[in-house]
């Protein structure tokens, strides 16, 4: 089963004010809703460069990766004391993946824009920078959802009901 690879597209890094979101175009039965842009990772691809070469192909940008938002096993790799620099590299990037449908496996990481301006080219019909605090405004792939509450806990921002 291929792994997906996605990317929270941030205005920065450090202190991130925006978030990019897409909206789906097709299949018919996610159309309409919301996900981080990103794809799935070619048989003998590296995920990092799947995600690079996700993001050149529906968006129009390069970007530079960040760290990756760990899933809950992560998050409990974490909390147990295990080093947060040393989850995510080799082996243990299974552990950082979010479980979304038909038992898919999705690895999530920051990003911020290098080149270019994103435009929704393939998979996409909208755009959208969301404000923090606004992160919930727009209907989320269900899988999503736990994910952007994960989000803003990584970022250390505040969590609006
Ligand atoms: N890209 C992306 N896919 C997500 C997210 N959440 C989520 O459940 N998915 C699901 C939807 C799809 O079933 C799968 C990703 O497939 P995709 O259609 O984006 O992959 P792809 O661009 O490589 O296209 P293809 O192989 O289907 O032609 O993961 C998300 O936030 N981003």
């Amino acid at each position: 089963m291929p792994l997906v690879v996605a990317a929270a597209i941030l205005d920065d890094l450090e202190q991130p004010t925006r978030l990019l979101a897409a909206r789906r175009s097709a299949p018919k039965t996610l159309a309409g809703a919301w996900e981080f842009p990103g794809g799935k990772v070619e048989p003998g691809e590296q995920p990092s460069a799947a995600l690079v070469r996700e993001l050149r192909e529906e968006l129009g940008v390069t970007v530079e990766l960040g760290r990756i938002v760990p899933g809950p096993d992560g998050e409990r790799a974490e909390d147990s004391g295990v080093d947060s620099d040393d989850v995510g590299t080799g082996s243990d990037l299974t552990l950082m993946t979010w479980p979304i449908h038909q038992g898919h496996r999705m690895l999530v990481w920051l990003a911020v824009v290098s080149e270019g301006v994103p435009l929704p080219l393939e998979d996409h019909d909208e755009l959208r920078w969301l404000d923090v605090g606004d992160w919930r405004s727009v209907p989320w792939l269900a899988a999503d959802l736990p994910i952007v509450g994960a989000l803003e806990r990584f970022l250390g921002l505040p969590r609006v009901p």
